[in-house]
């Protein structure tokens, strides 16, 4: 299988790198083109066997399958630089929420699908959300699946769902990585406690708490109620988590989802050249 992967910042170098360390893909299989092309010629080094193509069209040319890893607005430079090599047989990756489906659809000649992957797929854990076009076929939504299958569980969801899930797939790590990082701000500033030993416990924490709720199958709720002892310590903290965070996640999910339809209006518009309310 030949992979192509355009966009060689944050999220493209940790997904080639998840697909190599997990054995997913071999060098020789991969692709990688970048707009600053140093980059992308640094980092096929790392990986005798990567080719770096100076052009996208080359990298979209040598590929059945093509990752798209560049910012939304990003997008259309790179639909434009690829659409005279695409056939039907190829597949087109979007990893971005506010690029739709029907975007690509209506610009590519070739299957459409859209994951989304997380930065926990770099130590093959977390989810891989899979949305796809029309033309996909079945054989090719399991070879796909398959590739992620490798560094996560790959999940199929409603494109209109994208948003929701992401913030918690995807944006998730990043907003438990602040709560975790302010627990131990506070346990350093309250108690003077080495801020390495306190990291490293409340990461430890954070590690058995998310085994606990998927390999030992335990809700949030029976966690909760397995460690706060009534009338104990944590039963009395909790009642104040509930007062302090009340409302927090319901303006955070308004906020992420204002944000998306505003990058989704800026992508429908850099693709059709007019503002166009999608979902
Ligand atoms: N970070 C995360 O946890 C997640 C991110 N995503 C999505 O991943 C996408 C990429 O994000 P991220 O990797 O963090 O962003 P980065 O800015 O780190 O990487 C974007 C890369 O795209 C390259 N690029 C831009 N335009 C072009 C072009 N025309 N041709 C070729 N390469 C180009 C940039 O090159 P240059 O070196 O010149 O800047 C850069 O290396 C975003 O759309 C984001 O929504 C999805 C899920 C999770
Ligand atoms: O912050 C962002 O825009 C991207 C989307 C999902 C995670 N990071």
């Amino acid at each position: 299988m030949k992979v192509g992967f355009i966009g060689t910042g944050s999220m493209g170098s940790l997904l080639i790198e998840a697909f190599m360390t997990s054995g997913a893909l071999l060098p020789a299989e991969v692709t990688v083109s970048n707009r600053t092309f140093s980059k992308a010629q640094t980092f096929a080094e790392r990986y005798p066997g990567i080719k770096a193509e100076f052009y996208n069209a080359d990298t979209a040319q040598a590929s059945d399958i093509v990752f798209i890893c560049v910012k939304p607005h990003e997008f259309i430079h790179v639909v434009k630089d690829i659409r005279p090599v695409m056939t039907p047989d190829k597949i087109v990756v979007s990893i971005t929420s506010p690029v739709l489906v029907s975007h690509l659809e209506g610009e590519l000649n070739c299957k459409i699908a859209k994951i989304i992957p997380s930065i926990t797929n770099l130590v093959w854990s977390g989810s891989a959300l899979c949305i796809y076009g029309d033309t996909m076929e079945d054989r090719d939504k399991k070879r796909l699946e398959a590739l992620f299958d490798h560094i996560s569980e790959p999940l199929r969801i409603e494109e209109s769902y994208t948003r929701i899930v992401s913030d918690l797939s995807s944006c998730g790590p990043a907003f438990m990585a602040f709560l975790l990082e302010q627990f131990v701000n506070a346990a350093v500033e309250e108690t003077g406690i080495p801020r390495e030993s306190a990291q490293q416990v409340a990461s430890n924490m954070l590690l058995g708490t998310a085994l606990l709720l998927t390999e030992g199958r335990m809700t949030p709720a029976e966690v909760q109620e397995r460690v706060a002892v009534p009338g104990g310590i944590t039963a009395k903290a909790l009642k104040l988590l509930e007062r302090k965070s009340s409302g927090m996640f319901q303006d955070l999910i308004a906020t992420t989802h204002a944000k998306y339809r505003e990058d989704l209006i800026k992508v429908s518009t850099s693709f059709y050249g007019e503002e166009v309310n999608g979902q």
